[in-house]
């Protein structure tokens, strides 16, 4: 007798079966926002329509919105214009940093929002790098970067975020940044989300528009992991748990998914998170606006394929119009 299966999913409960263990909820996404210097900002991204950089007046207001809507978790990034950047990035952690001054006004406004800081140099040294620079010959002082980075986490946990998320990728950053949050007394009260696996990719373009953070010579392929490193990647997730590690990152998503089931199966407790990013937005969203796809369900089978390849957690700029939709369907 031949196999059928359309007595599997006539009904809605029995597809909803069919699919278990890819539930999109609220619970299932973290906001990636960009925090600017001027509070009342609100500045449209050419590259990522829909998506703002935002001062903390109007991040607030926009954040309440979303936060009726049962947000969880948001994600910021510092970005300057008026601040200096320089050769160690001192405006990471200066008190004048966006993401340092709005982090007080978010825990107060939002008691129940989980905070997650990026936590990185490229924003803000003049050449756009992740990490320090030798003087002799621009490579990569790792030495030096893990410190420097590790002193960043530390000003964010000291001025109230959750989560930190170093998206680096220097080598041992964090053992460096454990080390330092447990010197300092935050061991039980600030988590550690890792970029374990975050490649060099193309799909970064828009984000270095929106972050202002674009490289002012040559590449990140010298830290970030080639596309193809499969065995790579299974080394880096490793490095990361051993060093202490709470969560790990597989980013970018669309293009990387065996790699996401690669660290769902070698980390199966540890809570992942996969990073649709900039790029893969921006490809929906034009797609969508040039008549090619329908934005909603394009989406929405993104968030099931991040679901099934084994995230718990997807950090996506579409989350206002997925909470949205799940909004509307209670
Ligand atoms: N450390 C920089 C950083 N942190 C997050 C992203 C990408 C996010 C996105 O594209 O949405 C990048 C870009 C890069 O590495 O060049
Ligand atoms: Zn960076
Ligand atoms: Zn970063």
């Amino acid at each position: 007798m031949s196999k059928q299966l359309h007595s599997a999913i006539f009904h809605p409960t029995l597809r909803q079966w069919a699919e278990s263990g890819t539930e999109i909820t609220p619970k299932n996404l973290m906001y990636p926002v960009f925090v600017v210097e001027n509070d009342e900002a609100k500045e449209e991204i050419p590259s990522m329509p829909g998506v703002c950089r935002y001062g903390s007046k109007s991040l607030i207001k926009a954040l309440e919105l979303l936060v009726a809507k049962g947000l969880q978790a948001v994600l910021l990034f510092g970005v300057i214009d008026q601040l200096p950047k320089n050769s160690t990035g001192t405006s990471a952690d200066s008190i004048d940093n966006p993401v340092i001054r709005l982090l007080p006004m978010l825990r107060a406004k939002f008691p129940e929002l989980l905070i997650a800081c990026d936590v990185c140099l490229c924003p803000y040294t003049d050449h756009g790098h992740c990490g320090i620079l030798e003087s002799s010959d621009g490579t990569i002082n790792n030495d030096a970067s893990i410190a420097r980075l590790a002193e960043i986490a530390l000003a964010y946990a000291k001025a109230g975020a959750h989560i930190v998320a170093p998206s680096d990728m220097m080598d041992n950053r964090i053992a460096a940044i454990k080390g330092i949050l447990k010197r300092e007394g935050f061991q039980e009260t600030v988590a550690l989300l890792s970029y374990a696996v975050k490649f060099a990719s193309g799909f970064y373009g828009p984000f270095r528009d929106a972050a202002k953070s674009a490289p002012a010579f040559g590449d990140r392929s010298c830290y970030q992991l080639p596309s193809g490193a499969r065995g790579l990647a299974a080394q880096a997730a490793a490095r990361d748990v051993a060093e202490g590690a709470d969560m790990l990152m597989v980013k970018p998503g669309l293009a990387y998914l065996d790699i996401l089931r690669d660290v769902r199966n070698n980390y199966p407790n540890h809570p992942l998170f996969v990073y649709q990013v900039s790029g893969e937005y921006a490809m929906i969203h034009w797609a969508a606006a040039n008549g090619a796809l329908d934005l909603h369900r394009a989406v929405f089978e993104t968030m099931k394929s991040f679901r099934r390849a084994g995230a718990d957690v997807i950090i996506t700029y579409y989350t206002p119009l997925i909470l949205e939709e799940l909004s509307k369907r209670l």
